[in-house]
């Protein structure tokens, strides 16, 4: 998902033709291209335009765009009346693509002026660009402070001040400890400046009036650092998509504990990292150059092959921003929590990375669900991650696989996107839908609600290749642990391998299966499997077990309202929500998702009736669900 450094033009041409030959093509493509943008005709217009719209498509709605340079990446630059004609084209195309051009630098090489301009899709006021950042790196490393600091406004006392804010449980508050996943907004508007604003009293965050004011808002996955936790964090990097991981290490403390655990999970998940040295203030300066030496060693060793930069100013700020998700690069910022020192790097980098997700319309849609909540006076609520697609108001989606791998027909009465009502939400966006006439207990975290289009299945077993990271001793057939995918946490069993056993550093194809219930998976998902101190990563290659339940026009299994009147907003786990989109601020008042009634005739709320239905999705559930050696279907 590249956004290279842009040209001053359009098309290409290959250069790799013999060197004269080469020579003139390249002045001929530079004078060109160099009248394409001071004075295009109708057809290059046209053709910057397509390149313009396709960059733009692929930065999820947003690129960074070089006023003065050449398309190999030399620098030519142009002199004023030339730039000026061509940011006139420029500006001319950002209208007809209905987005604006922000400059971010002027450099004076030495043929003439170069400008790097950031293009951004305008957005209404109920929309935003949304990036998500995973937040990972040992005990102390100063997680929970930063965000304190960048989405509150107020800088640090080095005593745990910023953090309070964002403290979701009393124990969290006594020990000074994340332990669940949190999120977090920072919101940018159009200049690229914070919009986040605390009330004057209790300084909490009003999440739709920033996300109102907003162009892009940036989303922390603030995950716990202690290893105790690790099957949290895990699941924070797994489930909940991020587009880049934020790797924190404390200047004085250096590469300890699970930094280097959570860079491999990063890495694992092919999840680009940026790292953040924090305590700058406080750390002797032979100390943070030591730390900074290990950390350069560790991200260009043989496991990581990344290139560090050590990121001094905003032009290091704009070419890593401008390169980061599509090479090895991997920017280095050094601040302080306390004296603000670089934070304002830090928040330009911020605001100029772009989702990683699939922003496409056309394709069918795909919400992972990562949580469930109970909100009094609403009902059951799924908050999730849109992977792909568009879902409107009114759109009917099948939600599942249910235990026995079916999907049952929702129509989607109303969205929230972070506690804002929306008419729609697209591919890379977190949202939250609440369901009408649904227990909450019979939705699980993995479920998703897709488009029919994709006549979803559930499968049993499936076949992925793995790399094991970690193993005290060896695993063989029968061995079980926890498999992360997705939103997807559940148990599976190693049904057979290409390998008699399997230790450390080996890589196997190998055959699993789901000890509890069908899941819904695809090939080329990546998957960490774990338990205890065993690690291993591997890719889904093959989906050999699938329920044959194609959408029916069912009953739901249990339409049962769940009295949820007095209740607090309740996570699964029993813990009281600060979710994301989890209609956690202004409750809305009307109910969100319903479940297509069947129509009359079929026994309205018979349970005999859906027993019945169940009993027959029963039958073919164990039919298909014992174990074969044979697969049912490949990808
Ligand atoms: N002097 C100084 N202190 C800092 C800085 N950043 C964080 N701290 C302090 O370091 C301590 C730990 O910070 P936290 O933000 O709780 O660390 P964490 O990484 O979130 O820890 P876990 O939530 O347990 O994973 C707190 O007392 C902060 O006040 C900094 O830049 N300078």
């Amino acid at each position: 998902m590249g956004r290279e450094t842009d040209v001053f033009a359009c098309g290409g041409q290959p250069l790799n033709t013999p060197f004269p030959e080469c020579l003139l093509s390249i002045l001929a493509y530079i004078l060109n291209m160099r009248l394409a943008l001071v004075s295009p005709n109708g057809e290059q217009y046209d053709s910057l335009l397509r390149q313009l719209r396709d960059r733009m498509e692929e930065g999820c709605g947003e690129t960074i765009y070089v006023v003065g340079m050449g398309s190999d990446g030399g620098d030519w630059g142009l002199d004023e009346k030339d730039m000026e004609a061509s940011v006139a084209t420029v500006c001319s195309m950002c209208e007809q693509l209905d987005s604006d051009l922000i400059s971010l630098r002027e450099r004076n090489e030495a043929a003439g002026l170069v400008r790097d301009y950031l293009i951004r899709r305008r957005v209404g006021e109920l929309d935003f660009l949304e990036v998500r950042v995973a937040v990972v790196g040992n005990v102390d490393a100063g997680k929970s402070t930063l965000l304190g600091v960048l989405t509150h406004g107020e800088l640090d006392n080095g005593r745990g001040f910023a953090r309070q804010k964002l403290f979701r449980h009393k124990h969290e508050m006594e020990s000074g400890r994340t332990s669940s996943v949190g999120n977090d907004i920072l919101g940018f508007d159009q200049e690229g400046q914070v919009v986040n604003k605390p009330d004057s009293h209790g300084g909490s965050l009003d999440w739709t009036k920033i996300c109102e004011k907003s162009s892009k808002v940036i989303t922390f996955i603030d995950l716990a650092g202690h290893e105790k936790y690790l099957k949290t964090t895990v699941f924070g990097m797994t489930g909940h998509l991020p587009d880049f991981c934020m790797l924190m290490v404390g200047s004085n403390a250096g590469i300890v504990g699970m930094t280097k655990e959570h860079l491999g999970l990063a890495l694992a998940l092919n999840v680009p990292v940026f790292v953040v040295v924090t305590k700058i203030d406080m750390c002797p300066a032979n100390i943070l150059q030591e730390t900074l030496k290990l950390l350069q060693r560790l991200l260009k060793s043989p496991g990581c092959r990344k290139i560090p930069v050590l990121v001094q100013n905003k032009d290091d700020v704009i070419v890593t921003a401008s390169n980061f998700s599509s090479e090895r690069m991997c920017p280095i910022f050094q601040i302080s929590n306390v004296t603000g020192e670089n934070m304002d790097l830090l928040k330009m980098f911020l605001n100029l990375l772009s989702s990683r997700t699939s922003y496409r319309d056309d394709q069918p849609a795909e919400f992972q669900i990562d949580d469930t909540y109970s909100v009094p006076g609403v009902g059951t609520v799924v908050s999730g991650t849109t992977l792909r697609g568009l879902i409107r108001l009114n759109d009917t989606m099948l939600l599942g696989p249910d235990p026995l791998g079916s999907f049952i027909p929702i129509a989607v009465k109303s969205i929230h996107r972070k506690r804002m009502p929306v008419k729609e939400v697209r591919g890379g966006q977190t949202a939250s839908f609440a369901l009408k006439k649904i227990k909450r207990s019979s939705i699980r975290k993995g479920m998703v609600m897709v488009s029919p289009r994709l006549c979803p299945q559930a499968t049993w077993e499936f076949e992925a290749e793995i790399l094991v990271l970690h193993h005290p001793t060896t695993i063989s057939p029968r061995y079980q642990a926890m498999v992360h995918c997705g939103s997807i946490r559940q148990t599976a069993t190693i049904l057979s391998m290409n390998r008699d056993c399997l230790r450390t550093g080996d890589k196997a194809s190998v055959h699993f299966r789901f000890i509890k219930t069908p899941e819904y998976l695809h090939c080329d998902q990546r998957l960490v499997f774990r338990e205890g101190r065993t690690k291993a990563v591997g890719t889904i290659t093959k989906l050999l077990q699938s329920t044959n339940n194609l959408p029916s026009n069912s009953k739901p299994p249990q339409i049962k309202m769940q009295s949820t009147k007095k209740a607090p907003l309740r996570k699964e786990d029993g813990t009281v929500a600060a979710g994301d989109d989890a209609f956690g601020g202004v409750l809305p008042s009307i109910i969100i998702l319903s479940p297509l009634q069947p129509k009359s005739g079929g026994g309205g709320r018979r349970r005999g009736g859906q027993r019945h239905k169940g009993k027959g999705q029963n039958s073919s559930t164990v039919s298909t669900a014992a174990p074969s050696s044979s697969g049912l279907g490949g990808c």
